[in-house]
């Protein structure tokens, strides 16, 4: 199986989560978007969406389902999305589509964390994809200049800017071995929006397709 059908697999097995009326929050990037394509058939069945990106968005909308803003909706019981890693407690890395920041905000409302990967994701550490940190354009030497004082090594990812007009550090060199002090201490940098690490939120449950199948853990 190829890495597009691996992806393909593990969206249609998360429809399995999706119930009746339900609003569904839904995340971006290559494999959500197979998550989107599968939800299509059941537009007239969910109340509809709550979105990560303007990009999500669009696919969403384009398919007739209604996307409600955030500020809309209490709570919700599922969130979709892929991740760029995850490890065996569920921490994952994410932005890799610079999306991180509304992603954060959207699954901290979702009472469910669905996480779908294909096993090219699954690590033991993370920090072996570079971490996406969200940053105020006018703070970006100053927080790269932070960043290398914690071990990092911050590069510009150049010509991106994310749905809330920011730019993204891309951070290499980090060996993440406690996620959640190196999530919260990199939100301290002034300047910092967010960072791609997903610790305080972790995901709930990890579905993860390989050549024999769908896995969740
Ligand atoms: O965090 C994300 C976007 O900001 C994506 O979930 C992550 O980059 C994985 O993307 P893909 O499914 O295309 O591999």
């Amino acid at each position: 199986m190829n890495q597009n059908d691996k992806k393909r697999a593990v969206a249609e097995a998360a429809i399995k989560y999706v119930e009746k009326d339900a609003i569904i929050g839904v995340g971006t990037g290559s494999t959500t978007n197979y998550f989107i394509e599968a939800l299509a058939p059941l537009a007239e069945d969910i109340q509809g969406a709550v979105s990560s990106s303007e990009a999500s968005t669009e696919k969403l909308k384009a398919l007739g389902i209604e996307v409600f803003d955030l500020n809309q909706v209490a709570s919700f019981d599922i969130y979709v999305d892929g991740a760029d890693e995850v490890n065996p407690q569920k921490h994952m890395i994410k932005g890799g589509g610079a999306a991180l920041t509304r992603e954060k905000i959207v699954s901290a409302v979702a009472k469910k964390f669905i996480c779908i990967v294909d096993d090219s994701k699954r690590v033991d550490v993370l920090g072996k994809f570079p971490l996406p940190v969200e940053v105020i354009p006018m703070a970006r030497s100053y927080v790269a200049r932070e960043i290398v004082k914690l071990g990092g090594d911050p590069v510009y990812r150049q010509g991106v800017t994310t749905d809330n007009g920011n730019v993204i550090l891309d951070v290499y060199n980090l060996q993440i071995t406690d996620p959640l002090a190196l999530e919260a201490q990199l939100n301290q940098i002034t300047g910092v929006v967010t960072n791609g690490i997903f610790a305080a939120r972790a995901a709930d449950v990890v579905l993860v397709a390989t050549d024999k199948g769908v896995d969740t853990y």
